[in-house]
């Protein structure tokens, strides 16, 4: 078992740039935890083969690597843009059109086709990401005259966002659920859902997969001022967050990302909900070598926040140093973690939130797991684990020794791997006494000496593997 030095778990978007067999090696060597194969892009054939390429290595590797699939969901982009880039010049005239035409000469294709009902005269319109905007001016027929207000260059396929406007489709689109039937076929648990709002758009995809008969695991995707409102419903419904950036910061003022951010994952910690910090972390090295300070910064503070895992785009899809990033993410991690292990302020606030929300046994597990750490020079905390919920609770207190989540299920072991201090190691089927097991493994392994400390937290014996049952805490010194 091969422990890293840092505990933020790292999500990779896997592109181009980083599908040989080789850069996708170096990539979990250097950390990655998460693959993320964004279903915008590419066909299912080539996600198939990507799939199955990531399993290989991971098991060649001895190590869990989490396979998340991110769903299109309704997001709006330009089509195919003739000669790339088309120039905007601040002050043109561009026509947007749904007419089924190549763009060229002004004119830009977009595959949404109610966008004529969507905007009216003033209605903002950005592109790729915010760089680009215009105004509406009006609407005649299939197109939309548009004043340039900030230009730039245009490239095909980029999105297209529309704040403010109604978006006349529902967030779980008739493609997302396919994607999500090929992704069960496959063998994946892990889905993330683009422009939600609501619960019951979790809902409606947890009901759908459990029509037929699968569990899954859903990442919510807040990226629309109306998730941003509904957030403590969405964390209720959902088994993880990714503050989407990219798309958060076109559709509410870019000015409240930073706290809608530092809000989010108090909340999603409080609640023991995995969470993902994402877009732009590292964006120019997609170009670099080196970061600039203010994203070095960026991934750091996300940590202090208490983000679970961040995340890389462009950077690893189709940067030209994704291995070096996925470094510099880990050497940001490893030194940030550090400074945490000096404060006990976010601890006391935890415990204090926690007690004022009607705690559960569990709950009380994990604050005395953590008052412990604190306290006394505990090695390990152990966490048998069916469907990860032990480890996720004492997780979220952030300590600074790992917690190792031994589990008979492959897929707890993935939805684990984004959970920031918890190793998830796949156990054997036939394991019955998980203290002898873990001590034998940890020994063999040259983890623990004699006199060490561990903590082992285990459930009632029930037989019948129901989770959310652990009510023990044992300390156990190393003979
Ligand atoms: N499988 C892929 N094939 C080709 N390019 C990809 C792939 N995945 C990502 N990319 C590229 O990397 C860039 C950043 O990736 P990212 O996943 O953030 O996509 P995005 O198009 O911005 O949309 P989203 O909002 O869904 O994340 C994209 O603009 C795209 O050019
Ligand atoms: C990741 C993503 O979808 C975004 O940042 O918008
Ligand atoms: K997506
Ligand atoms: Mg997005």
């Amino acid at each position: 078992m091969d422990l890293p030095d840092h505990k933020t778990k790292i999500v990779c978007t896997i592109g181009p740039a980083s599908s040989s067999e080789d850069v996708l090696r170096r990539l979990i060597l250097a950390g990655m935890d998460v693959a993320r194969l964004n279903f915008s892009h590419g066909d299912l054939d080539d996600h198939r083969i990507m799939i199955k390429r990531i399993r290989k290595i991971a098991k060649e590797l001895n190590k869990v690597v989490a396979i998340m699939a991110d769903l299109p969901g309704p997001k709006i982009r330009v089509g195919i843009i003739e000669n790339e880039p088309m120039m905007l010049e601040r002050g043109s005239h561009v026509v947007l059109t749904t007419r089924d035409v190549k763009g060229a000469d002004s004119v830009i294709p977009v595959q949404y086709k109610q966008i004529t009902e969507s905007v009216t005269e003033g209605s903002p319109i950005y592109l790729n990401d915010g760089f680009i905007q215009l105004d509406c001016k009006s609407v005649v027929d299939e197109d939309i005259h548009c004043d340039v207000v900030v230009g730039g260059p245009l490239f095909s396929k980029k999105g297209l966002n529309l704040p403010g406007s109604k978006i006349l489709v529902n967030p779980i689109t008739g493609r997302d659920l396919e994607i999500v039937d090929f992704g069960l076929q496959e063998g994946l648990s892990i889905f993330c859902l683009s422009f939600i709002e609501s619960r019951e758009d979790v809902i409606q995809v947890r009901n759908y997969a459990a029509s037929q008969g699968k569990d899954v695991f859903i990442v919510s995707k807040i990226e629309r001022d109306n998730a941003v409102k509904n957030i403590n419903e969405i964390l209720k419904e959902s088994d993880a967050i990714m503050i989407a950036r990219g798309d958060l910061g076109v559709e509410i003022p870019i000015q409240h990302v930073p706290i809608v951010q530092k809000d989010i994952i108090h909340k999603a910690n409080l609640m023991s909900t995995p969470v993902i910090t994402a877009t732009q972390m590292l964006e120019s090295m997609t170009g670099n070598i080196r970061p600039t300070r203010a994203e070095a910064t960026d991934v750091a503070n996300a940590i202090i926040d208490g983000t679970d895992a961040v995340m890389l785009s462009a950077e690893t899809a189709v940067g030209k140093y994704p291995v070096e990033t996925v470094q510099m993410m880990a050497m940001i991690a490893h030194s940030t973690e550090k400074w945490r292990d000096h404060t006990t302020i976010g601890l006391e606030m935890m415990k204090k939130a926690i007690q004022r929300m009607h705690p559960t046994v569990e709950d009380m597990i994990s604050i005395q797991v953590n008052d412990a750490l604190r306290s006394l020079p505990v090695h390990f905390v152990i966490t048998p684990t069916v469907s990860g919920e032990t480890p996720r609770h004492i997780s979220r207190f952030r300590p600074d020794v790992w917690v190792l989540a031994f589990s008979r299920y492959p897929l707890t072991c993935e939805q684990l791997a984004m959970q920031y201090a918890v190793h998830p190691v796949l156990a054997s089927e036939k394991v019955d006494d998980w203290e002898e097991m873990t001590m034998d493994l940890l020994e063999t392994s040259n983890m623990i000496e004699s006199g060490d400390l561990l903590i082992l937290t285990q459930g009632q014996v029930s037989g019948h593997g129901k989770p959310g049952g652990t009510n023990l805490l044992k300390f156990i010194e190393v003979k």
